[in-house]
């Protein structure tokens, strides 16, 4: 079950139980903690010494009694890594020693919790997770685990791709410190190169972890001597792990309580809140997760959002162990989650300061808004379901606040919505969970960067939409310019040739070539968003065995030479197939168009032509002779209920069609023709 709806089933059970009963005033009420604790018989928390050991019952409660955590006793990390290096198999590792999980919980990477992230492999979401565990410091003599203090930990995983390193960011807010986790066997790689800088600039301490120390080709001295050469990383500071085997991890926390620096908030001043991230939930509305700068945070406190102004009342507030835990309380230098009756997705702004109602405080400094790099038209697939798609893109936008939306509308696929995304991977992962999470059927349309145009009166306009600009821009645009970004590429170094051959094809300008070590070459590109943005990365795994890792960061806007394409079918154009172009591949990007196009649209009752035009001037054209359709061709006799079946499923297969004009376009060719570069 994925992690929302868990999470909701929890809220439900909560909700539920309150009716039935007063609110538990006790831990040992609350029907979360029975199922925690009948689940893990005695196991859950007796795992290994020195943790928030014990199975019984007051334990637990003891461990939940937060005031016993001044800020000495918190530490905030988060766990950092390219993508695949073993981020989520690490939390997975801490959560059993910490007894927070149960070993062998039944699914890996438990913090990966939506569908997507377990169809996909990858995380999404970053998650954060509240342990305990006891700890004795170097040269105390305090032998029996009993008596050691206990600390409190909140651990984040994040995301490792490049499109999601905003969530990372954001994480990184919360914490003083972070797990660096590098592959022994691939050593360090594009992403954790952007993730080392992103963890330093924020001035976070950071523990080399060289994770996977079980594979057979893991070389743990030569990763040591790449963090040393590239980021001046004490090699002796390097923790070995097999998140697998579980060698070495007995490490880890220790060496998060010593060297991380305890949150550096105060409890005794006036409250301040970073508010990291949120969520909807179908019974309390809004789930915001915070962490607790100064000061403390009770149940029943009536707080206000330093964006907005709004005030609301806190109706519950707790930890997330690794659920939403209820604690009545959260203290400075915690993390936690706050139900506070927001009802729209506007109220919950990532990055807001929320303090006591009244209470004047300087707001936190926030995040930095998200850069949108990619720009993409939402419609529904059925034109009545717009409706539907708002209602599900107002609510998913509540737990991707990385997404941007505005309402638009085409002539041929009706009202929809121009979103920006993060990325490819970003847009294809908001689509599938439209599907998955709110069974929203939608047709994208080409994906295109924000350009800029400059008209003959002197006005500058940013460009998201390539229907916007005039069909031929040459009449009145006298210059524009795209994005670009400064790309990082590592690769063993007998991949050198075909990887500088590709990134010349896409327009790339050489800035840096160095040698990580005897065997890897590490390169800076200065690249056009648009050349990467459509199928860059799967060239570069392709030429390079899959041994390239490619990372990006945006930088500043160059001139260029672009072009509006239009696609026309029977003579018409279609809005949402336009896509902006350098004036070089205008030709054969035109040329895979229209080829795409007429393997995608089937024969009809008449002849319909597909052209790319460049204004006026045709640049490619395909013809698809009329015909109808047979769908019984190849029932030769047989029985007429399986012929009337196919029948109704080519009439179930009209509905998914968009006409535009005369023609109807299936889905599936706006997908393809995301992929044409
Ligand atoms: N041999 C070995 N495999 C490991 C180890 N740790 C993780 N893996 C495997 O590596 C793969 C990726 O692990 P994840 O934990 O999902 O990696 P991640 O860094 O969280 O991945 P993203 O979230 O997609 O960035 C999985 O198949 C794990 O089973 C390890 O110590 N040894």
């Amino acid at each position: 079950m994925g992690y929302l709806s868990r999470a909701s089933k929890t809220l439900k059970s909560l909700k539920h139980f309150s009716v039935t009963h007063p609110f538990p005033s006790t831990f040992k009420a609350n029907p979360l903690y029975t199922r925690l604790n009948n689940n893990n018989n005695n196991d859950h928390f007796g795992l290994s010494n020195g943790f928030c050991s014990h199975s019984r019952q007051n334990s637990k409660e003891n461990c939940l009694d937060l005031s016993q955590y001044p800020t000495e006793r918190i530490r905030n990390f988060s766990i950092i890594a390219h993508v695949d290096h073993g981020k989520s198999t690490l939390a997975d590792r801490l959560l059993e020693l910490t007894g927070t999980i149960k070993r062998g919980h039944g699914q890996p990477q438990y913090l990966d919790k939506l569908q997507v992230e377990r169809e996909r492999g990858i995380t999404v979401k970053a998650q954060t997770a509240t342990m305990f565990h006891k700890h004795n410091f170097h040269g105390t003599d305090i032998s029996d685990v009993q008596d050691q203090p206990r600390f409190l930990l909140n651990l984040i995983d994040t995301p490792g791709h490049v499109d999601f390193s905003y969530e990372v960011s954001r994480s990184l807010a919360a914490c003083q410190g972070a797990l660096l986790v590098v592959d022994a066997a691939q050593g360090v790689q594009a992403q954790t190169v952007a993730n080392f800088y992103l963890a330093f600039e924020s001035n976070l301490t950071i523990i080399p972890v060289i994770n996977k120390i079980d594979q057979p080709t893991a070389d743990p001295d030569r990763v040591k001597a790449q963090l040393k050469s590239m980021f001046d990383l004490d090699p002796s500071d390097a923790l070995l792990t097999s998140a697998k085997t579980g060698q070495g991890l007995e490490q880890v926390l220790p060496a998060v309580i010593e060297r991380i620096p305890p949150p550096p908030g105060k409890s005794g001043s006036p409250l301040r809140m970073l508010l990291l991230d949120s969520y909807y939930d179908e019974y309390k509305g809004v789930i915001c997760h915070v962490a607790v700068v100064d000061g403390v945070l009770r149940k029943g406190d009536k707080i206000s959002s330093a964006a907005t102004g709004q005030a609301y009342d806190v109706l519950d507030v707790g930890i997330m162990h690794p659920e939403l835990t209820p604690t009545g309380v959260l203290h400075s230098g915690q993390v936690g989650y706050v139900v506070s009756g927001m009802r729209s997705t506007k109220e919950a702004r990532v990055g807001d300061t929320l303090s006591h109602n009244r209470s004047t405080v300087e707001p936190l400094p926030g995040f930095k808004p998200a850069k949108h790099m990619v720009f993409s038209g939402v419609y529904p697939a059925d034109g009545s379901d717009f409706e539907a798609l708002n209602h599900a893109i107002e609510r998913l936008t509540c737990n991707d606040a990385s997404v941007s939306v505005t309402k638009e509308s085409s002539t041929a696929l009706g009202l929809g919505f121009r979103c920006g995304f993060l990325g490819l991977l970003h847009m294809d992962v908001f689509h599938q969970r439209l599907e998955q999470e709110y069974g929203a059927h939608v047709i994208s349309t080409v994906p295109t960067v924000p350009y800029i145009f400059e008209y003959s009166d002197g006005s500058k306009v940013h460009v998201q939409n390539p229907a916007a600009l005039p069909s031929n821009p040459k009449q009145r645009v006298t210059a524009c310019w795209e994005p670009t970004v400064l790309a990082t590429i590592i690769i063993p170094s007998e991949y050198v040739g075909p990887v500088i051959t590709l990134c010349s094809e896409r327009r790339g300008q050489q800035l840096e070539y160095s040698f990580i070590d005897s065997q890897r070459v590490f390169m800076r590109y200065r690249l056009p968003l648009r050349e990467i943005v459509v199928d860059f990365y799967n060239e570069l795994k392709s030429i390079t065995s899959g041994y390239a890792s490619f990372d990006y960061e945006d930088a500043e806007y160059q001139q260029s030479d672009l072009v509006k394409l239009d696609v026309l079918l029977n003579g018409q154009p279609v809005d949402a197939m336009a896509t902006i172009v350098h004036n070089l591949k205008a030709q054969r990007v035109g040329r895979e168009l229209v080829e795409k196009l007429k393997q995608f649209i089937d024969r009809q009752m008449f002849e319909i032509t597909i052209q790319a035009a460049i204004g006026s001037k045709v640049i490619a054209r395909e013809t698809i002779s009329a015909m109808r359709k047979n769908v019984l061709a190849k029932c030769y006799g047989g029985d007429v209920s399986r012929k009337r079946k196919l029948l109704e499923k080519q009439k179930e297969g009209k509905k998914r069609m968009k006409r535009v004009g005369s023609v109807d376009i299936p889905q599936e060719a706006f997908h393809e023709l995301l992929k044409v570069s």
